[in-house]
């Protein structure tokens, strides 16, 4: 029974609440720990949580004592280690709620009415598994605690989107009998977002890897074929597949268009090598000043602007692969001492770096020019060269190779009617012509004026005057060609779609059959013909 003496007495806090629960009196015990928070006015639970933390309080309702449905919280100062301990709860970033053994709650933190959106006054008191919803995993996990007397963790999203995990544990007193449980719950849904963008991250990365992995193969494909039938051909065959798997040097030598680079990704492909990388430099299209750090990488603070860390350079790249160096014959002077470092110890030294660094790299070259003449003019070092060369094949030219050009032509014709969607045919006379040509550009030349027949020829059958035509503009193009004459590519690209359209045009008479000869639409092949038929009337 409360008498005058408690509630002046300045230890024990007193607050007078109204039916609706809004303080009514506080005594200066309760106001002066609230600093200053005036607390006439205010909503009781309002303030309940701040209060738990100094005092334990009891609530009586005074509906017998007084005419009103008043309240009165009578409010014991707690001592200081227990404020230190109700703080550390109050403040836990993980919920925590403990119950008795039937589920009423004892104590709710303030991160319980955050995760569930309820006031404690609302459950302090009450049975939780009444108040909670079914679903929630507080409800769950201390349900599981309470039956099967054990810890229990439990993991749910909650109608908020948030994620939260629960672990119940139960409290047992000397008869094992259950006297509290203590259910603990974190929001985890920030590590849930970043536990799924690393799975995003993860699933990208492996298909990035896959990517380069089709990358790598369709670089090193071999359109359709290896076209070797002539004897030429096939000596060189033999030495490849005899020194495939040795890891000696090759230096690939040829004419322009000869296929020294197909042959080195074929040695790759065919190496015990093939699964590492096939690194290509092309000597002469690296500016020379950015040559050597793109090869062989730089140090960290190599250069204003060097990128913090490094950065590996093209033969780091190739280790455990193939390294090949295509245009060898233009590698600056002073490169070459570090080319001749790399071939005999397989060791070289970044940019700006102390350390040397080791690769495991098969080295192939190719050059179109004649390095032996280069190191009589000390242009290209001696040792290099020797080097280089001690596996050396020489491509033979297309003239040297007349029992190929048929099969290449085959070959050739084949992918890029495929391309193009188109068929074509070549008569007798334009096989004779292409195999009386001398084809200074060989294979590479065979394949333009073939793709040119197939994309530009209206007829189905390709003649020999077709290729007469192009072989000479091309001959024409190569060697009698004065800068002045070089023209802008969109015109050159007009100019050529004019000719056609009006070749086809006059062949065909109608709109409708140059545009399924030239695979576009009518509405498109009929604007051309208006377009170019117009500027020759006039
Ligand atoms: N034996 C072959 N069978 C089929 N196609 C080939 C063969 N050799 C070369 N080719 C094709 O010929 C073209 C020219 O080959 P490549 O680029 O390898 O010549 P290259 O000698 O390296 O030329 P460059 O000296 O100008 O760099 C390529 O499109 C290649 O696919």
């Amino acid at each position: 029974m409360l008498v005058a003496r408690d509630i002046f007495n300045a230890s024990i806090g007193i607050i007078l609440t109204n039916s609706k629960e809004v303080i009514t009196f506080c005594n200066d015990s309760v106001q002066s720990v609230m600093k200053d928070i005036e607390l006439k006015h205010k909503k009781m639970y309002s303030i309940l949580p701040l209060l738990e933390l100094e005092f334990r309080i009891k609530r009586f309702a005074l509906k017998e004592t007084c005419n009103e449905n008043s309240v009165i919280y009578v409010l014991k100062r707690l001592i200081d280690d227990e404020v230190l301990y109700k703080k550390i709860l109050e403040f836990s970033y993980d919920e925590i709620c403990v119950t008795d053994p039937t589920g009423i709650s004892i104590y709710c933190n303030s991160a319980f009415e955050k995760n569930h959106g309820i006031k404690r006054p609302d459950i302090n008191g009450k049975n939780i598994f009444r108040v909670l919803n079914q679903t929630s995993p507080s409800h769950k996990a201390i349900y599981y605690a309470i039956n099967k007397k054990k810890s229990c963790t439990i993991e749910r999203e909650t109608k908020t989107g948030k994620t939260l995990i629960t672990t119940a544990t139960p409290v047992f007193n000397n008869q094992n009998e259950i006297e509290l449980v203590i259910a603990n719950t974190r929001d985890i849904t920030e590590i849930e977002k970043i536990k799924s963008k690393l799975k995003e991250v993860q699933i990208s990365s492996e298909k990035y890897k896959r990517e380069i992995e089709v990358l790598r193969k369709k670089e090193l494909e071999i359109d359709g074929g290896f076209v070797a039938i002539s004897s030429k051909m096939k000596n060189l065959l033999e030495v490849i597949k005899r020194t495939v798997n040795i890891d000696s040097t090759i230096l690939i030598m040829g004419e322009s268009g000869t296929g020294k680079s197909f042959i080195a990704k074929y040695i790759h492909r065919m190496s015990n090598r093939s699964q590492g990388p096939f690194i290509t430099i092309n000597c002469t299209t690296i500016p020379e000043h950015l040559l050597e750090s793109e090869l062989f990488g730089y140090a960290s603070g190599a250069f204003t602007g060097a990128k913090k860390g490094g950065k590996p350079g093209l033969v780091e790249l190739s280790d455990g692969g193939t390294l090949f160096l295509d245009e060898i014959g233009e590698l600056p002077l002073n490169l070459q001492s570090k080319f001749l470092e790399l071939i005999q110890e397989r060791s070289y030294t970044p940019v700006g770096g102390m350390k040397s660094k080791t690769v495991d790299t098969r080295i192939i070259a190719a050059t179109n020019a004649d390095l032996g003449k280069l190191v009589k003019e000390k242009k290209f070092r001696k040792d290099l060269f020797y080097r280089l060369k001690v596996i050396e094949l020489l491509m033979p030219s297309l003239r040297e190779r007349q029992e190929d050009i048929l099969p290449l032509i085959n070959l050739i014709k084949s992918k890029f009617e495929k391309r193009y969607k188109l068929t074509r045919e070549f008569s007798q006379g334009s096989i004779n012509v292409f195999k009386d040509y001398d084809w200074p550009g060989n294979i590479r030349e065979l394949e333009h004026v073939i793709e040119k027949l197939i994309a530009i020829t209206p007829d189905n059958i390709i003649e020999s005057h077709h290729i007469r035509e192009l072989i000479q503009l091309d001959n024409e193009s190569v060697n009698n060609i004065s800068v002045d004459q070089l023209m802008p590519l969109d015109l050159a690209i007009e100019k050529v779609e004019k000719e056609l359209i009006l070749k086809a045009y006059k062949k065909l008479g109608s709109s409708y059959k140059v545009a399924e000869v030239l695979k576009i639409s009518q509405s498109r092949a009929s604007r051309k013909i208006i377009k170019y038929t117009k500027n020759m009337k006039k």
